[in-house]
């Protein structure tokens, strides 16, 4: 069922139509719900541990995966073998609804269909369809000139898709059949967000005319946050009656040039938001000290300069035209090769990867943990920490992340992506606390941090958040109450502590708020502290 819930789609000042409130909402209230998105297609890479109706998965991410729906087990559809399920009950609401068309198209392929091509395929269908959901397809933006006229690489790709498309539906090519495909394929390439779980893990592909008509804002009021295959659109800020409703298609804490970059490539338009509209001089864009007072260690760049210019991405990442300009630019655009370069596929995220252009943007004196990409750099760092089971290591960098990065590059306490963050970081606390012998606990307790204090401060916390990131009802929310009411239950090891000092519960929980109160200093503390924390960081990096 869609609730759309006190809203209206119309002209909009920014460009073609927009999602407007026409009631007040509050911070973490839902404007959208969707049962699914009209078009969900899960990547290639999911498709051996995701139910692909219900998008539960049987493999997880370690931690950062938690509170994902789970599968103990998915099964090949014996007619096409490329796509799983879960249950019988997911496989015959799947046939239902598009697998009765797709099974023989599938079967015929020797490997999996890009999602892409699959999502063409869909739509293709959907404009034949009678329903008015199908018929709000023709309502969506195409860009199809201006895919064309960009021209390139992407424009042959996607040019390429639409044959293959035509091809696996057995349509006769025909300028006649032609066009409409490829009319499709640039609906799918500027209207489809990322279907990811509830901790932004990806997944796939989403598409629906009824979320796709919200416009961008690089200062978004609103976000998408996903449940299965469930949408819900929520506020993040207040949002006025008549107010135009706004999400970000980018990396919003993303450089003004990066940002400008993307959201002109895919979505071909020049974003005039308050931080765009400050440019290079917003206070993200900003470093510790004017460009030419750099440490003169951040020559070592100048060799790579030459050939740095000469690549495309190049001109997103240039902030001046002086030398030192040039110099900090190139290793923006450095530190960014970081995250752009995927890695093998199978192969487990490498933290050094990260770790490198970490130590040498903050090597130079000028950046703050803030300023992008060091917030991006930190969080995949922190991924693979976790995926390489190097916890210790993982808890410092999410450290840092919870308290000097997220309260900036996300101010609201209830954003999604901040409260996914605090919950990596309760779980890994619980796991890390479970070994108060090691040296590392230990470390942290000389620093006046216990684990497990701070394990049950971050639940409380996340305890009055989630409710308006994710929503009561969400399994995730359920899980992080679970995780919450088990604690409080029993008060874990704490309680089991105090018991064995004679300490009865009401008292512990009363010593316990105390803990808490005392605990942020330290923590902040702590994560402030370079020497502190680079010391333990050091000591286990080698
Ligand atoms: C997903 S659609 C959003 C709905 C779209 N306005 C419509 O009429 O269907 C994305 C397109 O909307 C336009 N758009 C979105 N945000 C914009 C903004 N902040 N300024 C200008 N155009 C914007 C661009 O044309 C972009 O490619």
């Amino acid at each position: 069922m869609a609730v759309a819930i006190q809203t209206e789609v119309k002209s909009s000042p920014l460009g073609g139509r927009g999602l407007f409130a026409t009631k007040k909402y509050a911070p973490g209230d839902v404007l959208i719900s969707l049962d699914r998105p009209l078009i969900a297609v899960l990547d290639n890479a999911r498709i051996e541990d995701t139910c692909s109706w219900c998008f539960s998965w049987t493999e997880l991410p370690v931690l950062s995966g938690a509170g994902v729906s789970q599968a103990s087990k998915v099964n090949w559809c014996t007619g096409c073998k490329k796509v799983k399920y879960c249950s019988k009950r997911c496989q015959s609401q799947a046939w239902k609804a598009e697998h009765r068309r797709e099974c023989k198209i599938f079967a015929a392929q020797p490997e999996s269909i890009p999602n892409t091509v699959v999502a063409v395929m869909r739509m293709l269908d959907g404009l034949n369809a009678k329903s008015d959901l199908h018929k709000a397809i023709l309502d969506m933006q195409t860009h199809r000139d201006d895919f064309e006229k960009a021209g390139g690489k992407k424009w042959e790709a996607m040019q390429l898709m639409a044959h293959t498309a035509l091809k696996f539906l057995g349509e006769k090519e025909s300028a006649f059949k032609l066009e409409p495909t490829k009319m499709a394929m640039c609906m799918v390439m500027c209207n489809s967000s990322r279907l990811v779980t509830p901790t932004f893990d990806p997944l796939g592909l989403a598409l629906d005319p009824r979320t796709c008509v919200i416009n961008h804002s690089c200062s978004p009021s609103a976000v998408v946050v996903f449940d299965g295959p469930k949408i819900a659109v929520r506020a993040l800020k207040p949002i006025q009656n008549g107010e135009e409703v706004l999400i970000s298609y980018v990396d919003s804490s993303a450089p003004f040039g990066v940002r400008q970059a993307e959201l002109k490539d895919q979505y071909f338009f020049n974003c005039t938001c308050i931080k765009c509209k400050l440019g290079l001089k917003a206070p993200q864009d900003a470093f510790f000290k004017p460009n030419s007072e750099f440490d003169e260690r951040i020559k070592v760049i100048d060799d790579m300069i030459l050939e740095i210019v000469k690549d495309p991405a190049w001109p997103r990442h240039v902030l001046g035209e002086t030398m030192d300009d040039k110099r900090l630019s190139a290793l923006q655009f450095y530190a960014y090769s970081f995250l752009d370069s995927p890695d093998a596929e199978g192969a487990t995220p490498d933290p050094t990867k990260f770790r490198k252009p970490i130590v040498i943007c903050r090597n130079t004196g000028m950046w703050p943990l803030t300023r992008a990409p060091l917030p991006a750099l930190y969080q995949q760092y922190a991924v693979a920490c976790l995926s390489a089971r190097k916890y210790n290591e993982a808890l410092v960098a999410l450290i840092r992340l919870y308290v000097l990065i997220d309260p900036e590059v996300y101010p609201q306490p209830h954003h999604p992506v901040r409260v996914v963050h605090t919950w990596t970081l309760a779980s890994l606390a619980k796991a890390v606390s479970s070994d108060p012998d090691s040296s590392f606990c230990k470390a942290l307790q000389a620093c006046g941090v216990d684990l497990s204090v701070l394990c049950l401060a971050l639940l409380s916390e996340l305890h009055e958040q989630v409710p308006k990131s994710h929503g009561l009802e969400s399994r995730f929310a359920r899980m992080v109450e679970a995780t919450w009411g088990a604690m409080m239950e029993s008060g874990g090891e704490l309680d089991v502590q105090y018991s064995q000092r004679g300490v009865d519960r009401s008292r512990w929980q009363k010593i316990l708020n105390e803990q808490i109160r005392e605990l942020w200093p330290k923590v902040r503390a702590f994560a402030a502290d370079e020497s502190l924390a680079a010391e333990i960081d050091q000591a286990l990096a080698e």
